[in-house]
């Protein structure tokens, strides 16, 4: 039995290919634990019975034995994080199940973006870090000025910095000592009341919601009847254990275990990332800090490209939902598209995962209409709604005032970059607010900006005029009223609602110019002539045309032998696949998106 006092709960983070990865499974090794590579391999080969058997297995919370220099035992608890920088939120949960975090630099590239965002989400969660400079075996190694940027951008000193090599196993000993001698062990009193922090959940058919905890204070056992305290639904434990990485049954976890615990808990929406679990006999008094209700930010339409796979989308729906709580969806229908479906996500890069999973596991072609976020909509009724989808926008005439999301964008560069990054916020109708120097090369900016101004491309233009060094964070700051208006947009003089959307009128003209001259490069030629036309209630305010096809693809290769044509004519296929026909007209999945494009690009 190992004392909570010997027990260390520690996440890696760094930036991607830094070298987590390989530094993780160097600890799994060396405490003669699988390491996470013959892990997955095992699992791969036996996933076909794995899954009959309903048993999952996430590689996110491993529980190690590890015997320090000094012959002194202790307990490891390595915990994952989740890999997108999107996921913000769930990060910084499973960094709040720790109590450190190892630092991992590239030796080769120093600190970048991804270094800095999970830096703050440590020092946020109050962790000791040990800083590791990592690939010291690199021809191209700048340990020198690596561990010089460490203590200049991030403040640690550079003579705790530990020199590593994860591949060549150089200091990955020192990095174990220096887990247990810089990291506190877990500071509960197991005779507290339960307060277990929930940091990741799965769904399992068999046993229902497989819930992952950090036990904070007190202890459960089988059979404890438990509270979820967000919601305080009630549940009877079936079943807890560890992970060694295999799943190991317990009858008890108490304050430091890290671990997994089953409750016949049939909806994943009730235990959400960053609630608290504690004992409905015993309830403890106030949660744990820092649960956030994650609410949807982005909407957009998700309709089959091929209207018989409608149900078909509705299941998949359906079961992505069981394993991602945060995923929203409503049936929706579109004149211009058929039936689909609204769907509510809490960022871009999970809107992009949805869909790309619909299309990959489901093998559902989609189309998507450009993702918008919630306006507030005071009519001159006196009523205020809530419109996530610009189709819906009541006409000008009924409407007061429009208020929309607005978010605290805090963008950290090199001060080479300050003016780029002013740029994008101003064109996309930042208010400037704050700029700070971090150090001498780093800079700290600050925008209030409209949420719908960044749900699209900011990040990406942001990235790419930075050289990918910017790192980019934002939180909501509330709603304020703006001059907005819906713009439509007409092919061959039909409306096509789902191509309408919400813009500034001060910016209207200028991007109702962009967006017909944009859709007639992206619509392909149709057999007749096609106008384009951007339209604010009745008034036409920009036009182009689709001009007439003049030869089919099959022309070219006239004489040509059969098998040319028909790869040919496959090609064409496939690049139909993600078109629509809206009307008389085909509309290519772009055309949707578009609306939302910058101007200069
Ligand atoms: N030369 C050298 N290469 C290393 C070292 N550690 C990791 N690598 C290599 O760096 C690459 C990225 O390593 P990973 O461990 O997968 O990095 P990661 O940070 O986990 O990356 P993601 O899993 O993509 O987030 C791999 O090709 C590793 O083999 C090292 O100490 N020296």
């Amino acid at each position: 039995m190992i004392k909570q006092e010997n027990v260390r709960n520690f996440s890696i983070i760094a930036h991607i290919d830094h070298g987590k990865s390989t530094l993780a499974d160097r600890i799994l090794e060396k405490t003669k634990a699988l390491t996470q590579r013959e892990m997955k391999e095992q699992f791969l080969d036996a996933m076909d019975l794995e899954r009959e058997r309903g048993i999952t297995i996430k590689l996110n919370a491993v529980q190690l034995n590890y015997k320090n220099a000094a012959d002194e035992d202790y307990l490891f608890h390595l915990i994952d994080t989740p890999g997108h920088v999107d996921f913000t939120y769930e990060v910084s949960r499973s960094l709040a199940a720790c109590e450190g975090a190892v630092l991992v630099v590239d030796a080769a590239q120093g600190i970048e973006a991804q270094t800095l965002a999970n830096v703050y989400l440590a020092l946020d969660n109050d962790l000791e870090l040990i800083p590791v400079i990592n690939k010291i075996d690199l021809p191209n190694a700048d340990t020198e000025r690596v561990a010089q940027e460490l203590e200049d951008v991030i403040g640690i000193d550079k003579d705790d910095v530990i020199l590593a090599s994860a591949k060549d196993d150089i200091g990955v000993d020192e990095i174990m000592e220096r887990i247990v001698s810089d990291i506190p062990s877990p500071s509960g009193d197991p005779e507290n009341p339960l307060k277990a922090l929930i940091f990741d959940s799965l769904y399992d058919p068999y046993r229902g919601v497989i819930t992952y905890i950090c036990v904070k204070e007190g202890s459960v056992k089988v059979g404890d009847r438990i509270r979820l305290m967000a919601n305080g639904k009630e549940f009877e434990v079936n079943e807890i254990g560890v992970f060694r990485p295999n799943p190991v049954p317990k009858d008890e976890l108490k304050v430091g275990d890290v671990g997994f615990l089953t409750a016949s808990i049939k909806n994943v929406a009730d235990p959400r990332v960053g609630d608290t679990i504690t004992l409905a006999k015993n309830p403890a008094e106030s949660p744990l800090p820092g649960y956030k209700r994650l609410n949807p930010m982005v909407f957009c339409g998700l309709f089959p490209v091929d209207s018989n796979q409608y149900n078909d989308l509705r299941e998949a729906l359906e079961r992505l939902e069981l394993n991602d709580s945060s995923l929203q969806y409503d049936a929706e229908s579109s004149q211009a598209l058929g039936f689909g479906f609204r769907c509510g996500f809490l960022g871009l890069l999970h809107m992009e995962i949805i869909q790309e999973r619909i299309e990959r596991e489901f093998n559902i072609s989609l189309i998507t209409t450009a993702p918008s976020v919630i306006y507030e909509v005071e009519k001159t009724d006196g009523e205020t709604i809530e419109v996530d989808n610009p189709s819906t926008m009541p006409d000008a005439q009924l409407v007061q005032e429009v208020r929309e999301p607005y978010v605290e964008a805090t963008i950290m560069v090199p001060n080479d970059f300050v003016g780029a990054v002013m740029e994008i916020a101003q064109k996309k109708r930042g208010q400037f607010v704050d700029m700070q120097y971090l150090d001498e090369v780093r800079v700290n900016i600050v925008y209030h900006i409209p949420l719908s101004e960044i749900v699209y491309d900011f990040f990406d233009q942001l990235k790419s005029k930075t050289k990918g060094y910017a790192s980019f964070d934002y939180d909501l700051i509330g709603y304020h009223a703006s001059k907005l208006v819906k713009m439509d947009i007409l092919l061959n003089g039909d409306t096509i609602d789902a191509l309408s959307f919400i813009v500034h009128r001060d910016f209207a003209y200028e991007r109702g110019k962009h967006i017909v001259d944009k859709l007639k490069d992206l619509i392909p030629r149709q057999q007749f002539e096609v106008p384009v036309q951007a339209a604010i209630g009745n008034k036409i305010i920009a036009r182009s045309t689709i001009k007439a096809m003049k030869k089919n693809v099959l022309s070219k290769c006239y004489g040509g032998d059969i098998s040319r044509k028909r790869k040919l004519l496959e090609k064409q296929k496939e690049g139909k696949k993600r078109m629509k026909m809206v009307g008389s007209v085909e509309v290519p999945q772009e055309a949707f998106m578009a609306v939302l494009e910058m101007n200069d690009d």
